[in-house]
């Protein structure tokens, strides 16, 4: 929690209850159904909520901006960034029904009221996000292929629309078809050296009907 004060110094008394609440929230979800892996669950904060958090060092999310959370798994990167941003919406999706159960059951504890959350492939979710978030879903061709018609038309609330990808690895094979992709280094931004996805991957695409 600590490391959540030392990055986001600016957060409200609200916001600071909703990010401490989530340490005993997944630890008694995570006992039901694994959403985070064991070991991980004792550093919360480091690897999954920090590292959430890593999207809005390189984006902000204005108000009344819509986002998808593309394979959400337990709600990571979208818990954390609604909590950050509670004026903006974020739509969670995952394909398996149990993740989708513990998603709720966060949001409902948290009291989180700019979350909504479907449980479906995201190849069977309409409409259009100014912004597609995600972590550890599919490779960059793969996901594309799963989101670019989902895109909104750039407007008042965003102008970079687009993927915003946590990463790791050596990206340059994934990214060789997106010349116009931007690669952002979380150390950069977080001096510890803890994450094994460094990388956020910024793909602007264009509005597609
Ligand atoms: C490795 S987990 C990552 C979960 C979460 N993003 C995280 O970083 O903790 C990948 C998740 O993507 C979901 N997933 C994979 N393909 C999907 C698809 N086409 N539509 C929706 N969810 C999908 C899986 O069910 C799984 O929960």
């Amino acid at each position: 929690m600590e490391l959540i004060k030392k990055y986001f110094p600016d957060l409200t008394a609200d916001q600071l209850e909703k990010f401490a609440a989530l340490q005993e929230l997944y630890k008694d979800w995570n006992l039901k159904i694994n959403v985070v892996s064991r070991k991980d669950i004792d550093e919360l904060y480091l690897r999954h909520v920090l590292h959430s958090l890593g999207i809005a060092k390189v984006q902000q999310f204005n108000t009344g901006a819509n986002i998808l959370d593309v394979g959400t798994g337990g709600g990571f990167p979208g818990i954390p960034l609604a909590i950050l941003f509670p004026e903006t919406h974020f739509r969670l999706v995952d394909s398996i029904g149990k993740k989708i159960k513990v998603v709720n059951e966060v949001t409902e504890g948290l009291g989180l009221k700019n979350v909504t959350s479907t449980n479906a492939r995201v190849e069977e979710i309409n409409g259009h996000f100014d912004f597609i978030v995600s972590r550890a879903v599919a490779a960059m061709p793969t996901f594309v292929h799963w989101v670019q018609g989902k895109i909104a038309k750039q407007n008042k609330h965003t102008l970079k629309n687009g993927i915003l990808y946590l990463k790791g690895g050596d990206l340059s094979d994934e990214l060789a078809d997106y010349p116009k992709a931007t690669i952002y280094d979380l150390q950069d931004y977080f001096e510890e050296d803890f994450f094994e996805t460094k990388k956020v991957v910024h793909l602007p695409l264009k509005f597609k009907k």
